[in-house]
């Protein structure tokens, strides 16, 4: 007889990961323990729609280098599915993964700084109906994040940050601040310093993390 798959309770952060850094992982790690998560998953995007003209973007496999290298030694996964998939717009790639994963449930994570732009996305309020969304704090980011234009159809769906463990019993739309310590490490910051973080040094083998793909 075959034993029943138990539901798993996955969190997805979806970001260009140009690089990825310590911020990404020090607040994964801190909502995996906030929601009670079984796993937490990268999605490390092919490109980002709201990007598009962006000069300074690494290719895609030294993003998804990074975003291993970071994420090797935790619980957390880095996936290309988007790559795999062909899905620029995240409704698309959440509509897709609920479609492949009926048994499990899925919780969307964003950085504060990203709030302000949500109501940009493809279908956000789609988004917003079909995931429970938790937004990660991020230094200066906490007031245009509350002051958000998507926060006018949002602020009436929000839930308190200490009942974050019960975010599977929540009807939807459910949008959730944690409540964490921050981190104020940046990309944009890392780029500043380093524009080409992502070229290898000669003699360099180029291995990096061992970050293993979940779905
Ligand atoms: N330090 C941080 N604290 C909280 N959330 C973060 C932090 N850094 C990134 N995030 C969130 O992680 C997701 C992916 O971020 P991304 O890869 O764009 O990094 P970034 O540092 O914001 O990059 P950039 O500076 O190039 O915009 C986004 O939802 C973003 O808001
Ligand atoms: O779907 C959209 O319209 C959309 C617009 C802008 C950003 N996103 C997603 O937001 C996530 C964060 O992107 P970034 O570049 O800020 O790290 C990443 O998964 C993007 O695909 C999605």
């Amino acid at each position: 007889m075959l034993a029943a798959s138990a539901m798993k309770r996955v969190g997805l952060l979806g970001g260009s990961f140009n690089p990825a850094h310590e911020g990404h992982r020090q607040l994964s790690l801190a909502a995996i323990d906030a929601l009670a998560l079984d796993e937490l998953w990268w999605l490390v995007s092919p490109g980002n729609p709201l990007k598009a003209g962006a000069t300074d973007m690494a290719p895609y496999d030294a993003r998804l280098q990074s975003a291993r290298a970071m994420a090797a030694g935790t619980p957390i996964a880095v996936s290309d599915i988007e790559a795999r998939l062909g899905t620029r717009y995240t409704i698309d790639t959440l509509t897709a993964l609920v479609a492949e994963h009926p048994d499990d449930r899925f919780i969307w994570l964003m950085g504060a700084d990203t709030v302000a732009e949500f109501h940009r996305w493809k279908d956000w309020q789609s988004i917003a109906q079909l995931l429970p969304i938790a937004v990660l704090p991020r230094p200066g980011y906490d007031a245009s994040a509350h002051a958000a234009h998507a926060m006018g159809w949002l602020s009436g769906f929000v839930r308190p940050a200490g009942q974050a463990k019960h975010w599977t019993e929540w009807s939807l739309p459910a949008f959730l601040f944690l409540n964490l310590p921050t981190n104020a490490s940046s990309a944009t910051a890392i780029r500043a310093h380093n524009p080409n973080w992502h070229r290898k040094p000669s003699g360099s083998t180029g291995t990096a993390g061992n970050g293993a793909s979940p779905t």
